[in-house]
């Protein structure tokens, strides 16, 4: 689902690659915990995913097409199959937890009569029925993030990235969300989470993937977050 082949990515020439040689390959329908110290590249990997960057060196495939080749112009058609997450939720204030939601499938153009079916059934997936109606400022962190997953996932994406999605959320929370994550893997959706959320890492054992000064130091198909404990 993504391959990185010997993907290299400097910013600024001269400077130390944020990525460096990296082979990665995630099979669909994988859950992928991408750990490192802040800097290691892990946003880095998730902006090549995107193609928000381009490697300097090496090809990254997603969803079996190769990035380097792909048009500018198809480029949100690929991004349609990523639903992304992040650290500070980036909903919209203004618009309710419905509208936040429904917003994501106005944007590509779906029909009122999809979005109306379709809306309340994510809210109730990631377990937000009752809080249609209520504004981001209304929310905790924990139902502000599950309100951006429900809005990641709402276009039925193949892959979820999520960099940091449990950074500003308390150890309770943040075993929810990503409880949540896992559910949301099993129905099928690839996951590659960036964290520095050691606990959540040992609870869960999936796939690990380390990072250190850009390259890839571990890959462990059942790890824990730190390779010397
Ligand atoms: N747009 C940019 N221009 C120049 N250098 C950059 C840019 N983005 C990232 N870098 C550098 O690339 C390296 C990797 O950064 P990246 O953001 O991928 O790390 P990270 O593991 O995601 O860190 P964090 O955990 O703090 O988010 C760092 O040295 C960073 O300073």
């Amino acid at each position: 689902m993504i391959r990185f082949e010997d993907v290299t990515k400097v910013y600024t020439r001269g400077a130390r690659p944020a990525l460096d040689d990296v082979a990665v390959d995630i099979e669909r329908g994988e859950f992928v915990f991408l750990v490192g110290q802040s800097g290691s590249g892990k946003s880095t990997f998730l902006k090549l995913v995107l193609r928000e960057e381009r490697p300097t060196g090496g090809r990254v495939f997603v969803a079996g097409r190769d990035l380097s080749s792909l048009s500018s112009w198809r480029v949100p058609q690929l991004r349609r199959q990523i639903g992304v997450v992040f650290q500070d939720f980036r909903l919209l204030p203004n618009k309710t937890v419905q509208e936040n939601v429904a917003f994501a499938m106005q944007v590509i153009g779906e029909p009122r009569h999809a979005i109306r079916l379709r809306v309340p059934e994510v809210l109730e997936l990631v377990g937000l029925d009752g809080k249609e109606k209520r504004h981001p400022e209304e929310l905790s962190g924990g139902e502000q993030q599950r309100v951006a997953i429900a809005r990641a996932m709402v276009n039925r994406p193949q892959i979820l990235l999520a960099d940091e999605p449990t950074g500003n959320l308390d150890p309770t929370t943040s075993l929810g969300i990503t409880r949540l994550l896992d559910r949301i893997n099993r129905n099928g959706t690839t996951i590659v989470m960036a964290t520095h959320d050691d606990e959540m890492v040992d609870e869960l054992r999936k796939r690990v993937i380390e990072l250190k000064d850009g390259e890839v130091v571990r890959d462990e198909s059942r790890g824990v977050y730190g390779s010397e404990r």
